[in-house]
C-alpha cells in the first residue's frame, strides 16, 4: 500500500495566508491527518513551532532559529549560542540603531542562537558588524537573521530523522527563502512556492505556480499517498 511521504515545512512564506500573513487555517486539518512525520523547520524562536505543532495537534518535530535549535521529541539541540549575535546588536545599537520589534520584542526574547532584527532596519551597518564578529545576516523576506553561518535548518533536519527514523529519500520538504535551502537539499523532493526568493527556486527540484499556502496545500495534494 502507498503511503504519505514524511513532510518539512516552513512558516513564514510558506504555511502563510495568500497575503503573505498568519497561518492559513487552511492547512491545520490536512497536517493533523498526514499519515508521516511532520517537521516544522523554520527562522522563527523555538516557542513560535512548538505551538504551532501543539494548536495543529501534531508532535513536536522541531527545527528552529534556522538549525540553532533542534527539538525531536525527546531531546532539545542546541547547535550555537546566543553570545556572538548578542555581542552584533550591542554594537549596531551603539552605532544609533534597533531591532525595530519595540523595547519588549517577543521576537527575540525567546531566541537562543541568534538575532532577528526588523526589514525595515539598514542592513548594511548589521552586515559590517556581523562579520566583524564571524556571523553572517540572512534575508528571510520576513527579518533580517543574525547567525552563525554553521548552523542551518537541514542539519537540524538530520538530527531529528535519526531520531525518528525517518526516510530522508521519502521526504518533501516545501520552503519560500534562502533558508530552506539546506532542508531542499537534505530531502528527496523540493518544492518552492512561487512567492520563493531566487536563492530558494533554484535550490528546489520544482517551484509552484502558487504562493505561500495554496502552494503547500497544492504540494500536500500531490504527494498524498504517493510513496512505497
Ligand atoms: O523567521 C523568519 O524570518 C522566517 O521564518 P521561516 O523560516 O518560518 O520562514
Ligand atoms: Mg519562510
Amino acid at each position: 500500500m502507498r503511503a504519505d511521504p514524511p513532510l518539512v515545512l516552513d512558516i513564514d512564506g510558506t504555511l502563510t495566508r495568500p497575503e503573505g500573513w498568519g497561518i492559513d487555517p487552511r492547512v491545520f486539518d490536512p497536517l493533523r491527518d498526514w499519515e508521516a512525520p511532520v517537521v516544522i523547520a523554520t527562522g522563527k524562536a523555538f516557542p513560535y513551532p512548538v505551538a504551532l505543532c501543539h494548536f495543529v495537534g501534531i508532535p513536536e518535530l522541531v527545527v528552529a532559529e534556522n538549525g540553532g535549535v533542534v527539538y525531536t521529541g525527546d531531546d532539545v539541540f542546541f547547535t550555537a549560542d546566543r553570545e556572538a549575535a548578542q555581542a552584533v546588536l550591542e554594537a549596531y545599537r551603539a552605532a544609533g540603531y534597533e531591532t525595530g520589534w519595540g523595547p519588549e520584542n517577543t521576537v527575540n526574547r525567546w531566541r537562543e542562537t541568534e538575532i532577528a532584527v526588523n526589514l525595515d532596519q539598514p542592513i548594511e551597518p548589521l552586515r559590517e558588524i556581523a562579520a566583524d564578529h564571524g556571523l553572517e545576516v540572512i534575508d528571510t523576506g520576513y527579518a533580517y537573521h543574525v547567525k552563525d553561518a554553521a548552523p542551518n535548518k537541514g542539519d537540524g533536519l538530520e538530527t531529528i530523522a535519526e531520531h525518528v527514523d525517518i526516510d530522508l529519500e521519502r521526504t518533501v520538504a516545501v520552503g519560500d527563502s534562502i533558508n530552506d535551502v539546506s532542508t531542499f537539499e537534505a530531502v528527496g523532493r523540493s518544492f518552492a512556492v512561487a512567492n520563493a526568493d531566487e536563492t530558494a527556486k533554484a535550490a528546489a527540484d520544482e517551484v509552484l505556480d502558487e504562493v505561500h499556502a495554496d502552494g503547500t496545500l497544492a504540494v500536500l495534494e500531490r504527494v498524498r499517498g504517493s510513496v512505497d
